[in-house]
């Protein structure tokens, strides 16, 4: 594919890319989170001056528009090829490429202790090779031009300049055998993933041959221009092999010092290695095992060793290799062969291939500790799998510890069908399921967390494909899917046969099985623009089961969300009204029904993360994905018109603040509210629902001091239950001492055929407050039944046992004065 036309004029210096600074970056979140309108307007509108303080200009967000000039100035920048590359003699180029070193050192220490933010560009068109090395044809520097794709090509080249990392992008110099020198860039390239220097001088040494398929030249504005290699996709960079044929004509004019080899004794190397390992450098630990079996081939516990650091990089079939030949080495000795079963089993515990690890582990010493945990792990992986028992009061805990947490994936009812919403593919009911069943436990193919090692949150994304800023684990994702793809290529057909936008052929209609293919894979290419357009419209936002989205005080702030890339949810189409629900421990993704749903019905989940109460707090979440979304809510949204949603939203917004008491009273909030709903709109009213549990909220407070209030409190608690969709059976507001009650064959207080999909944290705690309510006036029999009906909501929810609901309601039921009632009412 050839990228940037012929006929265009280049004007250097014309693309900047823009230093945005931090303060922009925080108002940004706001404005996501503030539905578009800039929360001065609406605190104007409603003059809460002091809630939402005036921003000033200076911090004005990056807007959309400006996002879209610099897409524009880049593409112009690409169509404006091909251009000489500007020529800078022998001399200086070595000068200045070897002085990348400390300025890069220098301007990372700046950024990092700076309050400045970075972005990576997202979504711009990158051009990778899908030919074979051996079908190109070398070219040499001399023949190159900028801004033009060489089709057909390989540039063979060799290392001249210690390379050095600037977060996904490294830099070095490299040398054509004519002599000429030009620098390299390449991006999100796994092996160099987190290489301090002393760890890049191992991967990269001065000398090492590459070859780059299908090579592109960009020159950076200057001054001076600097013109360089850009490697995007890791399939274009390849290492040579000194005996590789393509090396064995080629004369390099130019003599270079090599450096010294860090040493040629197996032992040494072996040392180096385990320290790397330890530092976890995993590539580079790979890269030096892989070193010493060179000199040592017949060594099994070099390959255990190796087999480790695979693991590490979740390279699990290359560790599954290793494992299994030192297993089976007639070198290996009767003391190392357990070590050796024990990462083929981790291999294979890593691959999903439980019974087959159970099988390795429980040849091994039990009273190990980390053996008996695997087999502990194999065996609970193995019956989620098999029946979809979890042990979600276990999983809650490890994530509320934001300590990984393990499960097996799990499908239920569910297949891959045609949509009947914005056509392509959807997800479609085998059969009845009655709500809260669980329909899919599913883990990520790739996943970040603030705080993840690997990311920097100031690293942020200019996305042009969403016209908007992603958040720093919203960009990592990009780094690690490449990575991914690269140990796992057999996932390449997978990933890629997700749904990637308008701009690209629609996908398969039913994703293609992940075989895996034996080790050494068969070579991908990889296209890294298209993994860029796939994150996009894929990737999820965590819903941290430990912290209730709808209970949660303050708005979203989407760049700091963790985010995470999944295969068969990405299948399900949007609705705002949607018949699944989900939730995140850790990152495994777990969606239930959410109403009962019949034989063949499409299975639809919610994509927003944000506040979304009104269509047009929604608005910016669904652009990407529909130009109308025609649920029901957004058709009566509509019918409320938008001025009156906006209204709303600003007081949706209001309401998920911990100091609303400071800006509005209950009472007035509902009041004001009510007159943004037509009279002719149904009773599914969301914010309305939110005020009445704010209304309650108070009532209740003063009810402790007052008990007249109670009634009050419990008739709140009913409507804020109402106006969010559930069916309330027994509109009790009476009170009748029934002293310590018995169990009984009581019903529910409420509807089963369906959950809230928006809140349903908000109204199991309406319900744990209305159970208080019933609790402190003796009404013991009413206070069992909102205890059950809250209960029942939050299994339905979220699969919830008695353990797990207490460990996720602990603070509600402890202020409401619940919690030895909870625990002794069965
Ligand atoms: C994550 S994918 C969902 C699966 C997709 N339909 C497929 O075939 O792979 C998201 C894309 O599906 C389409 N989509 C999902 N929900 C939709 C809706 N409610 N209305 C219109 N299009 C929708 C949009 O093209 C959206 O960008």
């Amino acid at each position: 594919m050839k990228r940037w036309k012929s006929d265009a004029e280049y004007e250097p210096g014309r693309v900047r890319r823009p230093e945005i600074q931090m303060t922009r970056y925080l108002r940004y979140s706001e404005r996501l989170s503030s539905v578009d309108m800039g929360a001065h307007e609406i605190a104007d509108y409603l003059s809460l001056g002091s809630v939402y303080p005036r921003l000033t200009p200076l911090t004005e967000p990056m807007t959309c528009q400006e996002i879209d000039s610099v897409k524009s100035d880049l593409d112009w920048k690409c169509l404006s090829g091909p251009q000489p590359i500007p020529k800078v003699s022998r001399k200086d180029q070595l000068s200045s490429l070897f002085a990348l070193r400390p300025e890069i050192k220098e301007s990372e220490k700046a950024f990092r202790n700076g309050t400045q933010v970075r972005h990576e560009f997202v979504g711009t068109l990158k051009h990778f090779s899908q030919t074979k090395l051996a079908n190109l044809h070398q070219i040499e520097f001399l023949a190159m031009q900028a801004f033009y794709v060489h089709a057909g090509r390989f540039l063979l080249c060799r290392v001249v300049s210690p390379p050095v990392r600037a977060t996904t992008n490294v830099s070095f110099g490299v040398e054509d055998p004519a002599g000429l020198i030009l620098k390299v860039s390449l991006s999100r390239i796994p092996i160099f993933n987190g290489a301090s220097n002393a760890a890049l001088d191992i991967l990269l040494p001065i000398g090492t041959p590459l070859a780059v398929r299908e090579p592109v030249v960009e020159v950076a504005d200057g001054p001076p221009p600097c013109a360089f290699v850009s490697v995007t996709s890791p399939s274009d960079l390849i290492f040579l092999a000194p005996s590789d044929s393509i090396l064995q004509n080629i004369v390099w004019n130019h003599t270079i010092r090599l450096p010294r080899p860090i040493s040629s004794r197996v032992d040494q190397l072996n040392l180096i290695a385990a320290n790397y390992l330890k530092a976890g450098q995993y590539q580079t630990a790979v890269r030096i095992f892989t070193k010493c079996l060179a000199l040592n081939p017949n060594d099994p516990s070099l390959r255990v060793d190796r087999a480790r650091a695979y693991v590490e990089l979740e390279h699990f079939e290359a560790a599954l290799v290793d494992a299994s030949a030192a297993f089976v080495s007639t070198n290996i000795t009767p003391g190392q062969k357990p070590e050796a079963l024990y990462q083929v089993a981790k291999s294979e515990l890593g691959l999903r291939r439980y019974p087959s690890a159970l099988e390795k582990l429980l040849s091994l010493d039990l009273t190990l500790v980390h053996v008996k945990q695997a087999v502990k792990r194999c065996r609970e992986r193995m019956g989620e799998s098999r029946v979809g028992h979890y042990n979600w009061a276990q999983m809650f805990t490890l994530a509320a510890k934001s300590m990984p947490v393990d499960a097996a994936e799990f499908t239920g009812p569910i297949k891959v069908a045609s949509s009947s919403r914005g056509g392509g593919r959807g997800i479609v009911a085998t059969r009845k399921i009655r709500v809260g069943e669980l329909l899919l436990v599913s883990t990520p193919i790739v996943s970040a967390f603030p705080g993840d090692s690997s990311i920097f949150d100031r690293e942020l994304g200019a996305n042009f494909i969403r016209k908007q800023v992603d958040g720093p684990c919203r960009v990592a994702l990009i780094s690690k899917l490449i990575s991914k793809v690269v140990a796992s290529p057999e996932l390449y057909s997978c990933v890629t046969a997700l749904y990637a936008g308008p701009t690209y052929p629609p996908p398969p209609s039913q994703l293609p099985p992940a075989t895996r293919s034996p080790y050494p894979h068969a070579e991908i290419d990889i296209d890294t623009t298209l993994l860029e357009h796939i994150i996009t419209y894929n990737a999820f936002y965590l819903k941290n089961i430990v912290h209730p989205r709808s209970t949660c005080s303050d708005t979203r702030n989407f760049l700091e969300l963790p985010s995470a890339l999944y295969l068969l949810p990405s299948l399900f189409n949007h609705s705002c009204v949607p018949n699944t629900t989900w939730h995140h421990f850790g990152d495994v993704m777990v969606i239930r029904a959410a109403k009962n749903i019949v034989e063949g019905e499409e299975l639809t989940l919610s994509y927003i993360s944000g506040p979304g109460d009104t269509l047009w707090s929604r608005a910016a979440e669904l652009e990407l994905h529909t130009s109308r979304c025609d649920c029901s809510l957004c058709g009566a949204d509509r019918n409320d018109e938008e001025q009156q949603c906006r209204i709303r939203a600003a007081y949706d917004l209001l309401l998920r603040r911990s100091d609303i008491e400071e800006a509005i009273s209950p009472e007035d909030l509902l009041a004001n509210v009510e007159t943004t709903y037509s009279a002719l709109r149904g009773s599914f009213r969301p914010t309305m629902s939110r005020g009445y549990s704010y209304l309650m909220q108070v009532l209740a407070r003063n009810a402790e001091e007052d008990p007249a209030q109670w009634s009050a409190v419990v008739a709140g608690g009913i409507q804020s239950l109402e106006a969010a969709g559930v069916v309330v059976k027994d509109k009790i507001v009476v009170f009748e001492h029934t002293g310590v009650c018995d169990e009984s064959n009581d019903s529910l207080v409420i509807g089963t055929d369906a959950i809230p999909t928006f809140a349903p944290e908000m109204c199991v705690e309406v319900m744990l407050r209305m159970t208080r309510a019933f609790q402190s006036q003796g009404d013991m029999r009413m206070a069992r039944r909102w205890l059950s009906a809250a209960r029942w909501m939050e299994k339905a929810s979220t699969g919830a046992d008695r353990d797990m609901f207490h460990l996720r309601y602990v603070e509600s039921l402890q202020r409401l004065g619940l919690d030895e009632f909870s625990r002794s009412t069965v």
